[in-house]
């Protein structure tokens, strides 16, 4: 029997509920209900309730009505204030959502509190400074006695689809942005993992945002999301999830042709040369793929390695593999990974792996679920793949690395890009000219060079091809949540 971390009064508190969906500043209740499950032991952990188009509605006429509102009437400062009081209170709750992330998603206590709830705070407060610096120019036009000036002004309501890989870091990556823009917001988390963004939205209200300023409605995505996706109130949505997904909100965005930033599915290749560092790399590419278990866009998934290293990199990840724990998101235990989000996810990854052995790939770490209770998929190594496998061209989203070699740089440059994804891709050199013509040649949105996995709230960060468009964080993201005003006077 594992030990595991006692539950915080405000967790056991929060979670006796009612569940309820958060709009205009109240709780309200709804008919259905969603069944969350603790995918550490494949139980069940609450019941949240559960949106639906009606509920879309209310919340959209909230967000609406505190957009003409108290939020537009706030000065920058204001802005600025309460969403940088949120980002201190999430530092102040870090506990608490890490719990909360823990239970729902599986993740380490640990991981959730030090990483995403962290994370999280550093965001809010990166886009707490923005109110007060979003300006406009003044533009010389070439037509007489008129001065002509822009004006950077919100989209107004704005729909925010979640997905559950990060539950309360994805939902600030957009929240953070569209606030600072000043926007109103309706939040749908992924129904898996809807608890941290309703505890965000409670502490919204105690960060002195309006009521109505931040709505957020858990459901499912077919209802709620695709619901939200098509609202005719609804000016802007920001999607992080599939690729398929991504296809449906662009359809059902169309009729009142709203803006759409997408950050989609990855595959991300990641190369080491045989002149890199080995010590970091091999450590670097182990982690690049399953750090969050690898259920992640930006996972390093194919993993290239020179032929004169290949040996020696494949025996260093086996090492690291061994080492590996793995346990329940609230285990008192320190521990590398929880489980993955659910039954049909671990079901998709251990298909993947049988489907790789199947056309011939052979596996030195790992191969299935581990247990018979709750989703842990043993990290997983393949070797013996090729390019066309499905386990290296599809995206995975679990803990399972592909190895391929390679010969020579422009022979990995075209096989990194033979793919439809374009989030992420990276490499291990010692050669600078080298990194330099890679970081121009791969056809990604971040690269990384003898690293994996930063991100900054000030750096730009979204997709290439099927990975979708728009870059969230740093200016961009203040752009994807904002449109652009002509003005001319006379
Ligand atoms: N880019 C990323 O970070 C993520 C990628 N994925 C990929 O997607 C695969 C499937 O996972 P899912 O949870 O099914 O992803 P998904 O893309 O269906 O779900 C993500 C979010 O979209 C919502 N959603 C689903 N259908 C919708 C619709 N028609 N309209 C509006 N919103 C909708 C969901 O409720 C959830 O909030 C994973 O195996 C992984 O490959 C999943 C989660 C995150
Ligand atoms: N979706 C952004 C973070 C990640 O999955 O890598």
């Amino acid at each position: 029997m594992t030990d595991l971390i006692p539950l915080l009064p405000d967790v056991e508190a929060f979670l006796e509920g009612p569940l309820s969906l958060r709009i205009g500043g109240g709780k309200i209740d709804t008919a259905g209900s969603i069944e969350v499950t603790d995918p550490s032991f494949g139980t069940p952990l609450c019941t949240v309730a559960k949106a639906g188009a009606a509920e879309v509605d209310l919340a959209v006429a909230a967000a609406a009505e505190a957009y003409e509102g108290p939020w537009s009437s706030m000065t920058p400062d204001e802005r600025s204030q309460r969403i940088w009081r949120l980002a201190e209170l999430v530092d102040q709750r870090a506990e608490i959502f890490g719990q909360l992330d823990a239970l729902d998603n599986g993740k380490p206590f640990a991981v959730a509190r030090d990483v995403d709830a962290a994370y999280s705070a550093r965001h809010l407060r990166y886009f707490a400074g923005w109110p007060s610096k979003i300006e406009g120019a003044t533009i010389p036009v070439s037509v007489p006695d008129r001065f002509n000036y822009t004006r950077i002004e919100p989209v107004g309501v704005c729909g925010l689809i979640a997905p559950w890989n990060y539950p309360l870091l994805m939902a600030v990556w957009k929240i953070a942005p569209a606030l600072a823009a000043g926007n109103a917001i309706v939040m749908k988390p992924a129904e898996q993992t809807p608890l941290s963004a309703l505890y965000l939205a409670d502490l919204a209200l105690e960060a002195g945002l309006p009521e109505g300023v931040l709505n957020v409605i858990p459901g499912i995505g077919t209802e709620a999301g695709a619901a939200l996706a098509g609202h005719p109130g609804v000016g802007k949505i920001g999607f992080t999830g599939s690729t398929a997904t991504g296809r449906r909100i662009v359809e059902a965005s169309m009729g009142n042709l709203k803006k759409v930033s997408l950050e989609l599915g990855g595959k991300a290749a990641n190369i080491v040369f045989a002149d890199a560092d080995l010590e970091k790399a091999v450590a670097g590419a182990f982690w690049a793929l399953f750090g969050n278990n690898g259920q992640s866009c930006t996972a390093g998934a194919r993993l290239y390695v020179q032929r004169p290293v290949y040996d020696k990199v494949v025996e260093g990840l086996a090492e690291l593999a061994a080492g590996v724990s793995v346990g329940p998101g609230m285990a008192e235990a320190a521990h590398d990974l929880g489980p993955v989000i659910s039954e049909r996810q671990m079901q998709t990854v251990t298909g993947y792996i049988d489907s790789g052995l199947s056309e011939g790939a052979e596996c030195i770490a790992g191969g299935g679920r581990v247990g018979a209770a709750g989703y842990f998929v043993a990290p997983t190594i393949l070797i013996g793949v090729t390019d066309t496998m499905r386990a290296a061209r599809e995206e995975i989203f679990g803990p399972v690395l592909c190895v391929l070699p390679f010969d020579d740089e422009a022979e990995v440059i075209a096989r990194a890009n033979d793919t439809d994804y374009g989030l992420a891709a990276g490499l291990w050199t010692q050669d600078v000219t080298r990194a330099r013509v890679l970081a121009e040649r791969l056809k990604a949105g971040t690269i990384w060079i003898n690293c994996w996995g930063e991100t900054d709230a000030a750096s730009p960060f979204g997709g290439m091809k099927q990975s979708g468009y728009g870059r969230e964080m740093g200016a961009d993201a203040i752009a994807l949540y904002s449109q652009t005003k002509s003005v001319w006077v006379v």
